[in-house]
């Protein structure tokens, strides 16, 4: 028999992340099953903040939940399959939307839009009947167009909250992180990049000039990070060869986000993280939704800040993101108003 102490040093071996926390959270998955949602899943098995986690999916997300059922971490999985959505939704306080088709080389996010639009808009109905005060976080592309989709959805519904609404771009400041402390020679865990906009090739928009790493970089090494940063979605979906998009990286920006959500529900202050949010930052310009640094809390987003100084550059990568976005959050805008 192993002594008490003996055995809380195994026990914390064993954990990958420290078991309590003030407040925990039923969190669904919605497109559990697929490349994003399964090791999404996974992440959020690990998370301390999930008190109980329900998988959902057309197809096969009982077998993942079974599977991920047996990681020894406090939280509850269940899973549900087809006809069981209403089930999966009961009781939930925040949502994760990964369900939908991915891209193929050659093709735009906005290509998905003919397929995710009405995957989103139902499931979005869903969330607003069964857990109407949820958090939902969109992952789903195109996210410049699917999220003003789930919000005029409820809005129709009578249960809109733009503070709780949020597309995930939480990949594009990962990417961002990742290759400019690359060039940098930095810790990319501490080489934090606001990036704004959307998530989209030109609606991508790293504001490099803001950290000391990014500042000084100019020329052709400058426009290179940036193309990388607004393009490295593409990247991904050529090397996959016609098998999908990114779905490792993104469970784990996902898994991030969910849980620098699921930390503002607990209480936790001062978390700050660029998110696609309702916002009056363009509204003056009719761009209703825009991604920026956002503050998490009790209540979801509990305050937009602004974008603070811009480079020449940026300016110019700003001024080619604002109509393209406009355009998206028309279409999705419009695909709701004639459903
Ligand atoms: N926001 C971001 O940064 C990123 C977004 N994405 C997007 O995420 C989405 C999912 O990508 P993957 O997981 O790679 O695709 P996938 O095809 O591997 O998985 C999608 C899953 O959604 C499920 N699904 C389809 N209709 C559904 C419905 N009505 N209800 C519930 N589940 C449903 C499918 O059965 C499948 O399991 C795509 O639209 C992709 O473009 C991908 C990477 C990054
Ligand atoms: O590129 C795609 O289609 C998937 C995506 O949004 C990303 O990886 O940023």
């Amino acid at each position: 028999m192993l002594a008490r102490s003996a055995l809380r040093n195994v026990s914390r071996t064993n954990r990958l992340f420290s078991t309590s926390a003030a407040r925990q959270q039923k969190v669904t998955v919605l497109g559990a099953g697929g490349g994003i949602g399964q090791p999404l899943s996974l992440l959020l098995k690990l998370d301390p903040y999930v008190t109980s986690l329900s998988l959902y999916d057309i197809r096969g997300a009982p077998g993942v939940a079974a599977d991920v059922s047996h990681v020894d971490t406090g939280s509850v999985v269940t899973g549900y399959p087809a006809d069981k959505l209403d089930e999966a939704l009961e009781g939930t306080k925040v949502v994760v939307i990964p369900a939908g088709v991915p891209r193929k080389p050659g093709m735009t996010r906005d290509d998905l839009f003919n397929t995710n639009a009405s995957i989103v808009r139902d499931l979005a109905a869903a969330v607003g009947r069964v857990a109407p005060d949820a958090h939902i976080l969109v992952i789903s592309n195109p996210v410049n167009s699917t999220v003003p989709i789930v919000s005029e959805v409820l809005q129709k519904a009578g249960v809109y909250d733009p503070r709780r609404v949020f597309g995930v771009t939480t990949l594009d400041v990962v990417r961002a992180a990742r290759f400019l402390a690359e060039i940098a020679d930095s810790n990319p865990q501490e080489t934090i990049v606001p990036v704004v906009g959307g998530h989209s090739g030109p609606t991508i928009v790293p504001l490099l000039s803001q950290l000391e790493q990014g500042k000084g970089l100019a020329g052709e090494g400058y426009d290179k990070l940036v193309h990388r940063i607004q393009f490295g979605g593409d990247e991904v979906v050529k090397a996959k060869d016609g098998a999908g998009s990114a779905t490792l990286s993104m469970a784990y920006a996902g898994a991030r986000f969910a849980n620098a959500v699921l930390r503002g529900l607990a209480g936790e202050k001062g978390i700050v993280t660029p998110t696609f949010v309702k916002s009056p930052l363009f509204e003056d310009k009719g761009i209703e939704y825009f991604s920026s640094n956002v503050e998490l809390g009790v209540n979801g987003v509990e305050k937009i800040h602004p974008l603070g100084p811009l480079s020449a550059s940026e300016e110019k990568l700003l001024e080619a993101c604002l109509p393209e976005l406009k355009k998206n959050i028309e279409k999705g805008k419009a695909f709701v108003s004639q459903s």
